[in-house]
């Protein structure tokens, strides 16, 4: 698991070891990091450092002196390398002064046209989101072949995610010591291309507490997706029972269904008008028109194209009244927002799905630009783990762990694609694992699969989903 801290604990550990280090030693270490990814993108891209051009985006801060200091760097390996002032007056002396040295040259915001590599180094993390407008004419006129951010792409907000007006967007981002939020989450994490994390030996200074947001890895969901043992049978791996589908959306229940075939449990009933379809496609799952006749279930899911109306309402109760782990999804989500009782003194572990629109008629009013907390919020106040989706789907516990999903892909953004992932984590849940580990591990092996089913360009629908979600499992299950 990838821990992100915000920038108040970034500082505290910087304070903390700096105390013990010759001054400037620190950035150092970050100039040492950023000249590597931008020397070795150089090399990739444009066959060498020798005689290619970068210019250096500067500030007020020490983020310009990162830029300054590697771009010196750079200089002495023969690169052309320009700095120029974007933001403000103030400059940072020591980082000028090596440039100079080195052989960089400072031009005017008017002399800036196209470099090979540009660092952008206006602000990190003591960038006030939203960059004054003279800053934002004079980043127009830069054209870069590749641009790398420092630290964070300036202009962002770095503890939310959020992009305020204009934003440098970077193919590549290093930074320093840890991730923060605006990495990880929200429309920031979009400007931030690829993300390189450089040590600076801060890492023993940060601790866990301090810590906002993980991001679960590879080895985290390979942990977390059970696997049968020898003395396992169908019953003990967990059953899943998923509760779909109407007349009009008949098409909903064989892609929850396909996406629960994927996951670890060992049997899935079926109830819904589909029951026949559901058989005919899955011959492996136990269905039934009516949930009164569906059995025992470890987990349920309710809710992908139920609709809204009393029988649908007739079969949540149902649902909840089992008082198993239970995925609330699609139209479920509506019904708990219109009859608040629903939910009224429940026990068991509850997961939401929602999407924007349906966070905003659970909670009231739309998630705001720090998704992690407007999560968080809804979490809270209904004492369930909310999956709040998105191009960087959040993960909320009310137990106060939030999860940024690293996978994913646009083409998920494809109808029926909720349903699988609703079909996924119900297995998961009834599998035995927690509702966050479980609703993180849904979303990060959806987001893989999606990737795999739209490898090269591939048009991806979600009836793909269900054969890509077993190559992600599988995937994640090699090392
Ligand atoms: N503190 C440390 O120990 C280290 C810091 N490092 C670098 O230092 C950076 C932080 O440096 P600073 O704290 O100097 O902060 P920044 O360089 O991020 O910028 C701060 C300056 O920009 C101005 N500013 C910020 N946003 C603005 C806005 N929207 N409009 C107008 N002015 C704005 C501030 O008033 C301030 O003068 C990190 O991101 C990292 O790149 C690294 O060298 C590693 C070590
Ligand atoms: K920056």
């Amino acid at each position: 698991m990838r821990e992100v801290w915000p920038v108040t604990a970034v500082r505290k550990a910087e304070s903390t070891v700096m105390a013990s280090l010759p001054e400037g030693t620190l950035m150092q270490r970050a100039a040492a990091g950023l000249e590597k990814v931008a020397a070795d993108l150089l090399v990739k891209h444009f066959g060498g450092v020798y005689g290619r051009s970068v210019l250096l985006l500067t500030g007020m801060g020490d983020n310009g002196g990162d830029a300054l200091f590697a771009g010196a760097r750079l200089a002495g390996r023969g690169a052309a390398v320009r700095a120029v002032q974007i933001l403000g007056s103030r400059r940072h002396e020591g980082g000028h002064k090596a440039l100079r040295m080195a052989g960089g040259r400072f031009i005017s915001p008017e002399d800036v046209g196209y470099h090979d590599l540009v660092l952008d180094g206006v602000t990190g993390i003591g960038g006030r989101p939203g960059l004054p407008i003279e800053a934002v004419n004079r980043l127009r006129k830069v054209r870069a072949g590749v641009t790398v951010a420092v630290d964070v792409p300036s202009g962002v907000n770095v503890d939310t995610g959020e992009a305020v007006g204009q934003a440098v967007h970077a193919e590549h981002t290093v930074t320093f010591g840890c991730l923060k939020p605006a990495h990880v989450t929200g429309p920031a994490s979009e400007l931030c291309g690829e993300i390189h994390l450089v040590d600076i030996g801060i890492g023993r200074a940060l601790r866990h507490g301090d810590s906002v947001l993980s991001v679960p890895e590879e080895s985290d969901i390979a942990e977390w997706v059970r696997r049968p043992g020898p003395a396992d049978d169908k019953y003990t791996r967990g059953v899943a029972g998923i509760a779909a589908g109407s007349t009009r959306y008949p098409g909903a229940p064989l892609l929850a269904a396909a996406g629960a075939q994927a996951g670890p449990a060992g049997m899935i009933r079926f109830a819904g008008d589909q029951w026949r379809q559901v058989v005919s496609r899955h011959p492996s799952i136990v269905a039934t028109p009516g949930i009164e006749e569906a059995g025992r279930v470890q987990a349920w899911l309710a809710g992908p194209g139920t609709g809204t109306g009393p029988r649908a309402l007739k079969t949540l109760e149902h649902v909840l009244e089992a008082e198993v782990p239970t995925v609330l999804d699609a139209d479920a989500l509506t019904l708990v927002a219109k009859h608040s009782r629903l939910l009224a003194g429940r026990r068991a572990p509850l997961v939401l799905t929602p999407h924007d629109r349906e966070y905003e008629r659970l909670y009231g009013s739309p998630p705001e630009g720090d998704r992690a907390s407007s999560a968080l919020a809804l979490a809270s106040r209904l004492n369930a783990v909310v999956l709040l989706k998105g191009h960087r789907t959040i993960v909320a516990d009310p137990d106060g762990s939030v999860y940024a999903n690293p996978t994913g892909t646009p083409d998920l953004a494809t109808a029926g694609s909720g349903d699988t992932l609703a079909g996924l984590l119900v297995s998961l849940l009834a599998s035995g694992l927690g509702g966050g580990r479980a609703a993180a591990a849904a979303a990060y092996l959806h987001g893989l699969a999606g990737e795999f089913a739209a490898r090269d360009g591939r048009p991806a629908t979600a009836e793909d989903l269900g054969d890509a979600l077993r190559d992600a499992v599988a995937s994640v299950r090699t090392p």
